[in-house]
C-alpha cells in the first residue's frame, strides 16, 4: 500500500449558476446557509484534498448534508466539479473529462454499491451479477465463470438461479457487492450500503466485507454516516462536517485518541475504543530493559543508577519474559533467575475481559504483539480512562 490511485486536490462543488460569485464568501468563512442567502448558490464541497491509496478501505464519514454523496458522485464524474483536480493513477485527469472518454475509464475504475442494491428484482441472481460483464461484451461461458466466482465470495452459492424478490435484504446487498465484484473495477465506491439493513445483518454485511478484502485487497472507497462502521471498515477515514469540509483524515485510532475539534469529539465519545485502539499504539518504550542472561549484580547497579525498583525483562530476540524488581535481583546472581511473571497485555480487547486481574497488578502493564515481542508498557490509569469512557 502507498502508491496513489485516486488523487483529489482543491476540489469545489457549487451548485448554482454562478459559482464564481462564492469564492470570495467560502475565503471568509461563510456557512453554506448564509452564502446560500446572499448568493443563491449551494456550497456542496469546499477544498478537498486526499489521496487515496491502493488497496485501502477508505472511509468518507459524515452527517446528512455534509457532502459525501456530492463527493461520491464527483469521482465518478457523475457531476462536474466546479473547480480542482481529480487524478486516476497519477496521470488521468477526469475533472475536465468528456463524456465519451469518461465511459472506457468508469468501465475501467468504479464499481457501485448503492444502499438500494439497484437489482434487477425478477431477474435471477446469476443474471443481474452478469449483466455487467455482459456490457462489458464478456461471452457467455466466461461471463458465467466469472459470476459464479463472485457470487460464491459473498457466501451466496447455491442461490444463483433465485430471483432477487425472493431474496432477504442482506441477501439482496450480498448480490449487490458481488455484481461490483465480478467487473473487477479498480476502485470499489460504496455509498451507505449497509445503512438500510437490520443491525444484527449490518455487522455481518461489515464482517464479509473484511474477510473480502482480506483475500482481495481491493481498493475501496466507503461511505457513511456512522462512526462506529466506519473504524471497524476503515483503514483511514475523513470526516467531513456540515459545510462540506473535510475535519479530519486520519488512521481510525487517531480519530479515537486525538479527535481534532469538538465536532470530531462529538462523534467519538459514542465509541467502545477498546474495540478499535491496538495496545501497540498505546505502549511507551521504557528508557531501558533487562536482558534474562544478564548478571543480576549489574542490573542491580543500573536499577540504582536510574533509581528504578523494577524493569521489564526480554529475551536475546526481544520476546518479553516478565519483570524483575531490584529486591529480587539482590539475592540472585543472573537476572532470569529473578523474573517475576507478569500477564501482558495482547490486545486492548482483553481488558474488557480482564480488568480486575489488571487493576491488581502493581506495575504498569507490559503490552506484547501476538509473538510476544515486547512493545513497551501502559499505565493503568490509561487503560481504565479507556474502559470508562
Ligand atoms: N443538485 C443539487 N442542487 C443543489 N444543492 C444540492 C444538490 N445536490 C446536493 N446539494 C446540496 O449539497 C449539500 C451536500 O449534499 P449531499 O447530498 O452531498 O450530502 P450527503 O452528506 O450525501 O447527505 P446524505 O447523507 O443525506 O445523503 C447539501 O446542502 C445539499 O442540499
Amino acid at each position: 500500500m502507498g502508491e496513489s490511485i485516486l488523487h483529489v486536490s482543491e476540489l469545489y462543488k457549487i451548485f448554482g449558476k454562478k459559482p464564481e460569485k462564492t469564492y470570495p464568501l467560502i475565503k471568509e468563512g461563510l456557512s453554506r446557509q448564509e452564502i446560500k442567502e446572499k448568493t443563491k448558490q449551494v456550497v456542496g464541497l469546499r477544498n478537498i484534498n486526499f489521496d487515496v491509496k491502493k488497496g485501502e478501505i477508505f472511509v468518507i464519514m459524515g452527517l446528512s448534508g455534509s457532502g459525501k454523496s456530492t463527493l461520491l458522485r464527483c469521482i465518478n464524474r457523475l457531476i462536474k466539479p466546479t473547480s480542482g483536480k481529480i487524478i486516476l493513477n497519477n496521470n488521468i485527469e477526469i475533472s475536465n473529462m468528456d463524456e465519451k472518454k469518461l465511459l472506457d475509464i468508469r468501465r475501467e475504475y468504479f464499481g457501485m454499491v448503492f444502499q438500494k442494491f439497484g437489482l434487477l428484482p425478477t431477474r435471477t441472481v446469476l443474471e443481474n451479477v452478469s449483466l455487467g460483464l455482459e456490457i462489458q461484451g464478456m461471452g457467455l461461458e466466461e461471463r458465467i465463470n466469472m459470476s459464479e466466482k463472485a457470487i460464491s465470495l459473498v457466501g451466496l452459492k447455491g442461490w444463483e438461479k433465485s430471483k432477487i424478490s425472493e431474496l432477504s435484504g442482506g441477501m439482496q446487498q450480498r448480490v449487490g457487492l458481488s455484481r461490483a465484484l465480478a467487473i473487477d473495477p479498480k476502485i470499489l465506491l460504496m455509498d451507505e450500503p449497509f445503512s438500510a439493513l437490520d443491525p444484527l445483518i449490518r455487522l455481518e454485511m461489515q464482517e464479509l466485507l473484511l474477510k473480502i478484502q482480506k483475500k482481495m485487497k481491493k481498493t475501496i472507497i466507503f461511505i457513511t454516516h456512522d462512526l462506529n462502521e466506519a473504524v471497524k471498515l476503515g483503514d483511514r477515514i475523513m470526516i467531513l462536517n456540515e459545510q462540506g469540509s473535510i475535519v479530519q483524515l486520519s488512521r481510525p485510532e487517531d480519530i479515537l485518541l486525538n479527535p481534532k475539534n469538538e465536532f470530531v469529539e462529538s462523534f467519538v465519545k459514542d465509541i467502545d475504543k477498546t474495540t478499535v485502539i491496538r495496545a501497540e499504539s498505546l505502549a511507551k518504550k521504557p528508557e531501558f530493559t533487562l536482558n534474562s542472561q544478564m548478571d543480576a549484580k549489574n542490573a542491580v547497579k543500573i536499577l540504582n543508577d536510574l533509581e528504578y525498583d523494577f524493569a521489564y525483562v526480554l529475551d536475546e530476540s526481544g520476546k518479553y519474559l516478565g519483570i524483575s524488581t531490584k529486591d529480587g535481583l539482590e539475592k540472585s546472581d543472573l537476572v532470569c533467575n529473578a523474573i517475576h511473571k507478569i500477564k501482558p497485555l495482547k490486545d486492548i480487547k482483553t481488558i474488557n475481559q480482564g480488568l480486575p486481574q489488571f487493576i491488581s497488578s502493581e506495575y504498569p502493564l507490559p503490552v506484547v504483539d501476538e509473538e510476544n515481542m515486547f512493545l513497551g508498557y501502559i499505565k493503568f490509569k490509561e487503560v481504565i480512562d479507556l474502559v470508562k469512557n
